[in-house]
């Protein structure tokens, strides 16, 4: 499969995910707020939410998509004795708080499926006592990285609590033979700069957002434009956001729907100003330039109109509601055909109202399951599913995909 995604909204054909596993099931009260959960949530219904959710994936992808789980290709890698060896030594210098240069020889002799216990759960077999603490956010796996065009641009966590996940997606990319067009010129994020890919979106190939936001720090910005820059994108819109756990990525408050539609939070979208800077390459240094608005941004660097449609509709406590539970943060399958959290009933009207047909998850697959989906141009559909359980770990659709391939616009 060819890497490459060169808009938020082009037909998808390949994506990573995590259908939540065990490690759900090890998040207790006290733990939850440094694990980045709002709530302890229960894992046989949030995995069969989340499954239900890859059949709505499944049914809109082209007959060769691929939906990868990613445990199955970090197994493929930890195959690889270098690999393991690899994963491990970063791990130990992560996480030196954590010791676990004590129990380094007993992790290199794990084999693979004992290693991504560990890995995910905490858990060391036959090392009483010894485990870290589990990693429920491997179901975000759209914050672990970001394929823009035909590069990828690879996370570095700003929370402890998701570092882990960092190094995962970081071997994952030096060993796994799915990334070979992209390994040597992967733009990576070092020490104490961070980017998470749930701040990064890309308009096109020659124009990205990256949210400044809780987890993207102003240098990791800096080095993720800088690296941007170098391979072909001309402009990055850097978008200043609040700093606070309701809106810790851009994409919890701005997502592309359909050409030149998106569904935006009106407070923090909409209504500010000067938040926008477009920074461009000027010989060897970066110009910067401020906007007066992210859509007057957009529309002066694509020539195009924008439509912003208001996540949970015109009334102030639906907008705040709505976004809390992920409203403004919707996946495309293809251009005007997203998926979103059910519960967002208002944003799910406001849709009708500019033109969406609504859909269930299961009206959508009854549809669609047993017909190849191609979608006609102009058609929009906003297909609703049930996440009752997965949007207490705060995040919504967008939040759960990491789409390494999606058909070009024309
Ligand atoms: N792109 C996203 O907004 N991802 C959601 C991440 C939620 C996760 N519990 C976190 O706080 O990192």
């Amino acid at each position: 499969m060819e890497i490459n995604v060169s808009s938020e909204i082009g037909h998808l054909q390949g994506v990573i995910v995590h259908t939540p596993g065990h490690e759900v099931s090890l998040v207790n009260p006290e733990l939850k707020d440094e694990l980045l959960f709002d709530d302890i949530i229960f894992e046989d219904d949030a995995r069969g939410e989340h499954l239900d959710m890859l059949d709505v994936f499944k049914t809109a992808m082209p007959a060769d998509g691929k939906v990868i789980e990613i445990l199955d290709i970090f197994e493929e890698v930890l195959q690889k004795e270098d690999a393991r060896a690899y994963f491990i030594e970063q791990m130990v210098k992560e996480f030196p708080e954590a010791n676990l240069q004590l129990v380094e020889p007993e992790l290199l002799k794990l084999d693979p499926k004992e290693l991504l216990v560990f890995i995910t759960q905490g858990y060391l077999k036959n090392s009483k006592g010894f485990t870290l603490h589990p990693s429920p956010n491997l179901l975000f796996t759209r914050d672990l990285a970001a394929v823009v065009d035909s590069g990828i641009l690879i996370s570095r966590a700003a929370k402890k609590a998701r570092l882990r996940e960092s190094l995962l997606m970081e071997t994952l990319v030096q060993f796994h033979p799915l990334f070979d067009s992209v390994r040597d010129n992967a733009i990576r994020i070092s020490g104490h700069q961070s980017i998470e890919g749930g701040d990064v979106l890309v308009v096109n190939k020659k124009l990205v957002l990256i949210g400044m936001s809780e987890r993207t720090s102003f240098s990791g910005l800096m080095k993720g434009t800088e690296g941007l820059l170098k391979s072909g994108v001309e402009t990055v819109l850097a978008v200043d956001i609040p700093k606070q756990r309701s809106s810790m990525h851009l994409d919890t408050i701005f997502t592309f729907a359909d050409r030149n539609e998106c569904i935006a939070f009106p407070p923090a979208i909409m209504e500010q100003k000067n938040n926008v800077v477009a920074l461009f390459k000027d010989g060897d240094s970066i110009k910067t330039e401020m906007r007066i608005s992210l859509q007057q941004a957009l529309e002066e660097s694509t020539g195009e109109s924008f439509n912003f449609i208001k996540c949970g509709g015109e009334d102030r406590t639906n907008q705040f509601r709505e976004q809390w539970t992920d409203g403004a943060n919707v996946f495309a399958l293809a251009p005007g055909i997203i998926v979103g959290y059910e519960r967002n009933t208002n944003t799910f009207n406001t849709l009708v109202d500019h033109g969406y047909d609504l859909m269930t998850q299961f009206e959508f697959v009854e549809e669609y399951g047993n017909k190849e989906f191609s979608p006609s141009n102009g058609q929009k559909i906003a297909i609703s599913f049930q996440g009752h359980e997965l949007c207490r770990g705060r995040g919504g659709a967008r939040c759960m995909t990491l789409p390494i391939s999606r058909k070009p616009l024309h």
